[in-house]
């Protein structure tokens, strides 16, 4: 039986999606509500495996599963670059339809399946396949990370009717990484969101500072995020 699953994309590049994903993950294992909660990257590019900033590590670490971190992503480049580009920089070819058979099988293999895209909706994979085609192939609804502050409402409206216009799910939008709860237009952006698209944002996240002197503690950080998931997000309709 195919596993329910959320598909993470964003807005852009570096606007949250591992963090939201790895958090989403250890809420999930904390709660005990899927027994079988995975994480699958199927490619990131600008690292290397082991990288403490790879995004591979930052989802093994962030989210406690014991999964694999070379489980976890499935093509990793160096060049900080689109995939295609990146892959092609080493001579290399991402393989668009192992990609899909893959996505199939991890989701046969697990009770929640949490994927985590590659910048935003329209990032090229290869010559003619973009992140949205796989969103497509997996069938995956999908959550919108955007930025909290001024120029999200364009960014994560655009994200909104592209997905649409692919016949995309979109179950929800989370704005990420505010500085300060006071900020008004974070609520306003919220407004301007939902009455243009009609997609729920099922919450903003704040910017969690939670390092010490010797880099991340990540039991703190896992911690921290499971509770400040269960305070600020509605996830009601991504379990659904
Ligand atoms: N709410 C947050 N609190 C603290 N740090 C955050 C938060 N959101 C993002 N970050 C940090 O900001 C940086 C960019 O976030 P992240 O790597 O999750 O973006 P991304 O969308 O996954 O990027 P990519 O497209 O490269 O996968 C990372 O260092 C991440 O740890
Ligand atoms: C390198 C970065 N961290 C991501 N892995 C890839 C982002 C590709 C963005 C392509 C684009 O929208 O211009
Ligand atoms: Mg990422």
């Amino acid at each position: 039986m195919k596993s329910k699953g959320i598909f993470i994309t964003a807005t852009d590049t570096g606007v949250g999606k591992t963090e939201v994903a790895a958090a989403l993950a250890a809420f999930i294992k904390n709660s005990r509500k899927f027994e079988n909660v995975q994480l699958w990257k199927p490619v990131q590019s600008g690292v290397t495996m082991g990288d403490p900033e790879a995004d591979s590590y930052r989802l093994l670490h962030g989210s406690g599963l014991d999964q694999k971190e070379e489980d976890i992503a499935t093509y990793t480049f160096y060049q900080p670059l689109a995939p295609w580009i990146a892959a092609e920089r080493e001579g290399k070819k991402i393989d668009y339809m192992k990609l899909v058979s893959e996505g199939h099988k991890r989701r046969m293999n697990s009770d929640f399946l949490i994927v985590e895209g590659a910048g935003g909706l329209i990032v090229p994979i290869t010559q003619d396949k973009t992140i949205a085609n796989l969103v497509t192939e997996l069938s995956l609804p999908i959550l919108i990370v955007g930025r909290a502050g001024l120029g999200t409402v364009n960014h994560t409206c655009l994200t909104i009717s592209y997905a649409r216009k692919l016949g995309l799910e979109v179950k929800g939008v989370v704005l990420n990484g505010y500085e300060d709860e006071a900020d008004p237009s974070i609520e306003e952006n919220i407004t301007m969101i939902e009455n243009f698209t009609d997609v729920p944002v099922i919450g903003k996240l704040p910017w969690l500072n939670v390092n010490n002197e010797e880099g991340i503690n990540w039991e703190l950080r896992r911690k921290k995020w499971i509770k400040t998931i269960h305070e600020h997000l509605d996830l009601k309709s991504i379990f659904e």
